[in-house]
């Protein structure tokens, strides 16, 4: 695996336990997004990108400062993926849908495929491009014993391209 960091955006620490069960798992280095600058990205080739959802839709406050960042850096040769938690029964109809405004702040960068929703159970979200999340879904909240599954059958379908 190339040089990898999982930057995370979190207001209550799900998304932060996430962030670290991930980076436990590929063996990578965690960060908070507000620790997140045009550094971070020259100095790694993957980069792991986790927001929770907040307001409807809407990105984790501390992920605004890092979408600059993203759009700002020269994203050619980089790898994302990108992983997103929510709650799919309050808020059926923008489930996780924060991971689409990463999504297109990382355009030019290689992004990896996310998850298919046939596993999921929800109205609408922005982060459903043909029937695929952009990135991994996550409900920490109603489907907590799914995320495990989840991470590893995510992490074992990205990890040849990291
Ligand atoms: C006020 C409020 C708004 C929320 N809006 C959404 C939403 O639009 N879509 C969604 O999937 N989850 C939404 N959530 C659920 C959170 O994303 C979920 O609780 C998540 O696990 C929080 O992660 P964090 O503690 O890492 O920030 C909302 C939660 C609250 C309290």
């Amino acid at each position: 695996m190339k040089k990898t960091i999982v930057v995370y955006g979190s207001s209550t620490g799900t998304c932060e336990n996430i962030a670290n069960t991930i980076g436990s798992k590929l063996g990578a280095e965690v960060i908070n997004v507000s620790d997140f600058n045009a550094d971070t990205v020259a100095n790694n080739d993957n980069l792991i990108l986790g927001t929770s959802t907040w307001g409807a839709g809407e990105l984790q406050d501390d992920w605004y400062d890092g979408i600059n960042v993203l759009k700002e850096a020269d994203l050619t040769g980089k790898t994302v993926a990108l992983f997103g938690c929510g709650d799919c029964e309050s808020y059926s109809d923008t489930f996780c849908g924060a991971m689409k405004e990463i999504y297109d702040a990382a355009q030019g960068a290689n992004i990896l495929p996310g998850v298919s929703t046939s596993d999921y159970t929800f109205d609408d979200s922005d982060a459903v491009i043909d029937g695929n999340f952009v990135g991994l879904a996550l409900d920490d909240v109603n489907e907590e014993d799914k995320t495990e599954g989840r991470i590893d059958s995510w992490i074992e379908s990205i990890k040849a391209q990291l």
